[in-house]
């Protein structure tokens, strides 16, 4: 058996397309959505993730507005740059790209995000309303990878309703609002959240339908965890090097053989990266279609 591909630049490309559509209706009511960006330091990662974001904003006719500060700046700069942002009549939307450099406490500059202008419903009020089960198309955003995860899978036609969900990762952007959103009435999946304090990942993982890994350790997922038919997305990546030609190696959380085991399999890259991106840039185009 050789997995499908769950094509994530494929589905991105199609939800960029459709978002196409509705930004030129919004600008035909002079309504210009604007997509924010702060990016603090230098890490290579987040700059191309970063660079990413704005290439697509480019593509669907979404403008959008780069901040970068030195890895050098302060706690009081960071907040100077998201209470700039909160200001901004230009930008409808924004996100601060994480991780931030150490020392400084994310949760404090995510809590000092206007909650109306937060592209990445990483704010307090927006998780919560996530937790409340009112997130989504008509009230507020949605974490963008969870979100990205559930529309790939959606476009495949991998059932989720009934399923197990193995999830590897608790952390903030994918794996805890990924379990709050999966077992959401409509979605109706039953979620296992796993992390690294729990005894045997591997048996949690056998017994899943669904498989997401979300934890940056290169090829964690072995094939022998794999239960046959399962769907696997791969969501963490590591810089394991570079290649000759100076571009990053990158490493999936997925080892390449569950391929022979799973029924879907997604690509790392081209699965849940662009997928991310295609559904920031929707969070932004829904919240000025609310506006
Ligand atoms: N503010 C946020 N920070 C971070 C988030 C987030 O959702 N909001 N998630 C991750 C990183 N991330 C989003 O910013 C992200 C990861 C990967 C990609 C992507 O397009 N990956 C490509 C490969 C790109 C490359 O070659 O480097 C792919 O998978 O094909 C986009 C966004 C942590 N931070």
């Amino acid at each position: 058996m050789t997995a499908q591909k769950l094509d994530g630049l494929a589905a991105a490309a199609a939800i960029k397309a459709e978002l196409r559509t509705r930004v030129d209706v919004l600008r035909e009511r002079g309504v210009v959505p604007g997509l924010g960006t702060l990016l603090v330091g230098d890490d290579p990662a987040s700059r191309s993730y970063v660079s990413g974001k704005h290439r697509d904003c480019a593509e669907v006719g979404v403008e959008s507005i780069r901040v970068d500060l030195p890895a050098t700046a302060s706690r009081e700069d960071v907040l100077a740059a998201v209470r700039d942002l909160n200001a901004a009549p230009e930008v409808t939307g924004y996100i601060v790209q994480l991780p931030l450099p150490g020392g400084i406490d994310e949760n404090e500059i995510l809590e000092a995000i206007d909650p109306d202008k937060d592209a990445d419903g990483l704010h307090p009020t927006n998780l919560g309303r996530l937790v409340l089960g009112v997130a989504g198309e008509l009230t507020s955003p949605l974490p963008c990878t969870p979100a990205g995860i559930v529309e790939l899978l959606r476009r495949n036609d991998v059932a989720l309703a009934g399923t197990h969900v193995t999830v590897i990762g608790r952390g903030l952007t994918v794996g805890r609002p990924l379990g709050l959103l999966l077992t959401r009435k409509g979605i109706d999946a039953t979620v296992t959240l796993t992390h690294s304090r729990t005894p045997d990942i591997a048996a949690e993982v056998r017994r899943a339908d669904i498989v997401v890994a979300a934890v940056g350790v290169p090829h964690l997922v072995k094939p022998e965890w794999i239960k046959p038919g399962a769907a696997v997305v791969d969501v963490g990546v590591t810089r394991v090097g570079t290649t000759e030609s100076g571009k990053a190696k990158l490493s999936g959380d997925v080892d390449p053989a569950v391929a022979e085991v799973a029924g879907w399999l997604s690509p790392n890259p081209g699965g849940v990266g662009p997928m991310t991106r295609a559904l920031l840039v929707s969070n932004v185009v829904q919240s000025a279609e609310r506006a």
